[in-house]
């Protein structure tokens, strides 16, 4: 069991930082994508709302990561600070985002090497720079690593596709942009693409235009685009959010597909059921900060936090419709004026004063992924 104590953290913090700098390992066990110590500010007048406040993950190629957490804990500013995909009101205000694209197993990748331009920029050459800090490019860079070596996948894909464009424009215009393949045959890759996420008729359908498809249909075409290019890493923000329970299964299949090929997947959810169908790890996020990382049966069966013990007795899972729901009393604090100590205290009934109510509880940087698990709670629940 871990309970970190301010110094065990500070320590840690002071030696992961180090490791920050310099970039996770290269090796064959590299994490695909390390997220350390990351910060995101919005401005709100003359305040300053910490929407991420120090969030910290690793994630391997060929698994997926779930980030759970109540709305507004900074699940979707987190994904989309990955991309910098911000608004405008948004600042990074500090962090790495290592994404490490040689650590990507592509062995098991149907498609793997087809079709690309001599000369072109194929995926064999992709990996060449090793890990590299995404919040450090240049932004023509990140332009090719967006939707060629990271696919995006949105609760609704009406926010990711062109309206007024075929699926046929789009899919074969983001083949061609990120140089994949010349025209001639990005028509028949898109054509297969649309096939392989289980759209009937994928020759005919190529010709509608997003409006036409069924909200499920729209949801397989986008996971379509994404994965034109096999990326390395897909982010995926609740995907099966806008569809019906059936059409949810069908979608979460097709992404267990995707993660066998190699990719690694980081899925927003706040849908513990899914988390436990299909994510390997799950990092629960409260206010804008990781409260516990841990394997997902880890999580799911003995959660250690009591937010986390909190969420799960609030969640209605898969197959396990009708068990009473007991939601966590109170909501969530402020991000600009965050309690002092621990965020969760007001909430939590295991807080003692002192020190829940003073001293704020750390997880250490720079570990995680499939390496131990961590609650950051001066009263970490202990095991049953
Ligand atoms: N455009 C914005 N301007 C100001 N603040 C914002 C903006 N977008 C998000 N925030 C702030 O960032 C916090 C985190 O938002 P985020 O969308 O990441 O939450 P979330 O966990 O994904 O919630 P949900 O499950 O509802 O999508 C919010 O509480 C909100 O205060």
């Amino acid at each position: 069991m871990t309970t970190p104590t301010r110094d065990r953290a500070d320590d840690r913090r002071g030696r992961s930082e180090h490791d920050a700098r310099s970039g996770p390992g290269s090796g064959p066990d590299a994490p695909l994508l390390s997220v350390r110590d990351l910060h995101v500010h919005f401005r709100r007048g003359k305040e300053t709302l910490r929407a991420v406040d120090g969030v910290s993950f690793d994630l391997h190629a060929g698994r997926a990561l779930a980030v759970v957490g109540e709305s507004g804990s900074g699940k979707t500013v987190t994904a989309r600070s990955l991309l910098r995909l911000l608004p405008r009101n948004a600042r990074i205000a500090g962090g790495q985002v290592w994404f490490n694209h040689a650590a990507g197993n592509r062995d098991g990748d149907p498609h793997a090497g087809r079709g690309e331009r001599p000369g072109g920029r194929g995926r064999r050459d992709r990996g060449a720079a090793g890990p590299r800090d995404l919040l450090r490019l240049g932004e023509r860079e990140m332009r090719r690593v967006r939707g060629r070596d990271i696919g995006m996948v949105f609760q609704n894909a009406m926010e990711a596709m062109n309206p007024t464009l075929t699926l046929e424009r789009q899919l074969t215009e983001h083949l061609l942009w990120h140089g994949i393949c010349g025209k001639a045959e990005a028509r028949d890759r898109a054509v297969r693409a649309l096939g392989d996420v289980g759209i009937p008729e994928p020759e005919r359908r190529i010709r509608t235009y997003p409006f036409q498809l069924s909200g499920g249909m729209r949801q397989r075409a986008m996971i379509a685009m994404a994965m034109l290019t096999q990326p390395a890493l897909l982010i995926a923000d609740e995907p099966t959010t806008a569809v019906d329970v059936t059409v949810q299964r069908q979608i979460l299949d097709l992404l267990v597909e995707v993660k066998n090929r190699g990719t690694g997947i980081v899925m927003i959810t706040h849908d513990l059921g899914v988390a436990r169908y299909f994510c390997d790890d799950v990092v629960v996020m409260y206010a804008g900060r990781v409260v516990e990382r841990a394997t997902t049966p880890e999580l799911l069966d003995t959660p250690r936090h009591p937010y986390s013990v909190g969420l799960l007795g609030s969640c209605v899972e898969i197959g396990d419709r009708g068990r009473a729901l007991a939601p966590i009393q109170g909501a969530p604090p402020d991000l600009a004026r965050r309690p002092q100590g621990c965020a969760f205290h007001p909430r939590c009934g295991l807080a003692e004063a002192p020190r829940c109510l003073t001293d704020q509880p750390l997880l250490p940087i720079g570990v995680g992924g499939t390496g131990g698990r961590e609650a950051a709670c001066w009263k970490v629940v202990p095991d049953a």
